[in-house]
C-alpha cells in the first residue's frame, strides 16, 4: 500500500510542477482531489485509476457524477434526519423518490462491476483490501456464519459508497485548507521543510520516516481544528444523561457540534489564530480535538488519511513554495447548511518552485 501511495504522490507532484511551471494558480481542491481520489480507489477497491491523468477512466467519470450531485442533494434532509431520527423511515422514502443525486445510480453500477469482477477473478485473485472485506461478509450470508460478519447486497453497496465518499471528499479537503494556511503563514512552511531536512534528508517519505515529522503532524491537526471537512457528528443517546443541567433522554439524537468546540476559546485560546505549536507542545485536552470524531466509531480511515496526508506533503514542499498573494482572502465563507465544510469559492493558490524561491 506504501508504494501505491508514493507513486499517487509522484504523480501529484508532477502535476503541481507542471502547473507552477505553466504560471497558473493552483485549484488545490482539484489536485489533492485527484490525489486521494487515486489513494482511495487503489487501496480500497484494488483498482488503479489514475485519475490524476485519465479522467475518462469509468470510475473516475461516475464519482465525479455522484459526488457533484450529492452537493445538489436537500442538505436539510440529512440534518432532519441526525437530529430526529425517528423520522428516518419517512426521510428514506424522500430521498429515494425526489431527492437521489442523479449519479448515484451509476456509481452504484460501477461498483457492482468491480465485485462482479473480482468474482469472476475467483479464490486465486482475492485482493487485501476493503472491499474484499465487505465481500467475504456478503458469502458469509449463504455459509450461515455469525450475523455479526453478515451484510447483504446492498449493505455492501452502501459501506462501499461511504467508504469512497469519507476517504475522497474529507483528505482532499483537508490539504485543499492545509494548503491555504500554509500561503497565509510562510514561516509555517519554511519549518516544516526544515523539520523533512533535518529528520529525513533527501529519503523517500515512507512510513516510518513520516512518524517522525512531529511539527508536520501538528500543522495538519491545527488546520483540521479551523477548517475541519466534517462540521458534525451524531448519536443517539443509550440513556438518559444530565449535563450542565441539560437532560438528554434515552433515545435523542445527539448532534456534536465539532467545529464549534474546535474553536471555543475555553479549549484553544485565540481560536481564531493558526498556531500549529498549540500541539506540538502536547498541552491539549485530547476529547477536545475531535477533527476524527471520538471513541468507539472514531474515523475508521484515520490512519490511512495522515498517512496520505503527510505523505504527499513532503513530497510537493520539497518541490514548490506555496505563495501569499494580495488577493488571497484571511476568512473564507464555508457553504451553509451542510455537515462537509466546502468553501464558497474555489480556492486557487500560486507557488513557486522551490529551487527558484531560493535563488530568486
Ligand atoms: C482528513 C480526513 C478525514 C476526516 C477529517 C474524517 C473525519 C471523520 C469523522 C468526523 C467521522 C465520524 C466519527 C464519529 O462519529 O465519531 C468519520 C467517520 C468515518 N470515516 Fe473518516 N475522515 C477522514 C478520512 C477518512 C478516510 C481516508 C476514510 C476511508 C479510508 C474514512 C472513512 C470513514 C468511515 C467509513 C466512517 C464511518 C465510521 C463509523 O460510522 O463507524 N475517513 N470520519
Amino acid at each position: 500500500m506504501e508504494h501505491y501511495i508514493q507513486r499517487c504522490c509522484i504523480q501529484l507532484t508532477k502535476n503541481i510542477e507542471e502547473i507552477v511551471q505553466r504560471g497558473e494558480r493552483i485549484d488545490v481542491k482539484r489536485v489533492f482531489g485527484g490525489y486521494t481520489m487515486d489513494v482511495i480507489a487503489g487501496t480500497a477497491f484494488g483498482i488503479e485509476v489514475n485519475s490524476q491523468k485519465d479522467l475518462d477512466h469509468p470510475f473516475v467519470r461516475d464519482a465525479a457524477g455522484f459526488l457533484s450531485d450529492i452537493g445538489t442533494q436537500d442538505k436539510y434532509l440529512v440534518v432532519l434526519a441526525k437530529c430526529f431520527p425517528f423520522l428516518l423511515p419517512f426521510i428514506k422514502v424522500l430521498v429515494k423518490n425526489l431527492f437521489q443525486p442523479n449519479g448515484f445510480k451509476t456509481f452504484v453500477k460501477s461498483i457492482q462491476r468491480i465485485k462482479e469482477e473480482r468474482k469472476l477473478d475467483g479464490n486465486g485473485n482475492r485482493k487485501p483490501d476493503f472491499l474484499q472485506s465487505l465481500l467475504s461478509c456478503e458469502e458469509n450470508q449463504t455459509s450461515g456464519t455469525d450475523q455479526m460478519n453478515v451484510l447483504s447486497k446492498v449493505e455492501v453497496i452502501a459501506q462501499a459508497l461511504i467508504f469512497f465518499v469519507a476517504g475522497y471528499e474529507t483528505t482532499a479537503s483537508t490539504l485543499q485548507y492545509m494548503a491555504y494556511c500554509l500561503a497565509l503563514h510562510p514561516e509555517v512552511q519554511d519549518k516544516i521543510v526544515c523539520e523533512i531536512k533535518e529528520q529525513l534528508g533527501d529519503e523517500i517519505p515512507t512510513y516510518e520516516g513520516v512518524s517522525k515529522l512531529k511539527y508536520l503532524d501538528s500543522v495538519i491537526q491545527e488546520t483540521q481544528r479551523m477548517y475541519n471537512p466534517v462540521n458534525a457528528v451524531n448519536r443517539v443517546a443509550s440513556e438518559e444523561v444530565t449535563i450542565k443541567g441539560i437532560t438528554i433522554p434515552k433515545g435523542a439524537g445527539v448532534l456534536v457540534p465539532i467545529a464549534n468546540v474546535m474553536r471555543d476559546p475555553e479549549y484553544f485560546p485565540e481560536p481564531d489564530k493558526f498556531i500549529p505549536e498549540r500541539f506540538y507542545e502536547g498541552s491539549i485536552n485530547p476529547i477536545s480535538f475531535l477533527a476524527f470524531g471520538f471513541g468507539p466509531r472514531l474515523c475508521i480511515g484515520m490512519r490511512l488519511a495522515q498517512l496520505e496526508m503527510k505523505m504527499s506533503m513532503v513530497h510537493v514542499l520539497r518541490r514548490v513554495k506555496f505563495v501569499k498573494t494580495d488577493d488571497i482572502q484571511d476568512v473564507f465563507k464555508i457553504k451553509p447548511g451542510s455537515i462537509l465544510s466546502i468553501p464558497d469559492r474555489v480556492i486557487a493558490i500560486k507557488a513557486v518552485m522551490r529551487d527558484v524561491a531560493a535563488t530568486g
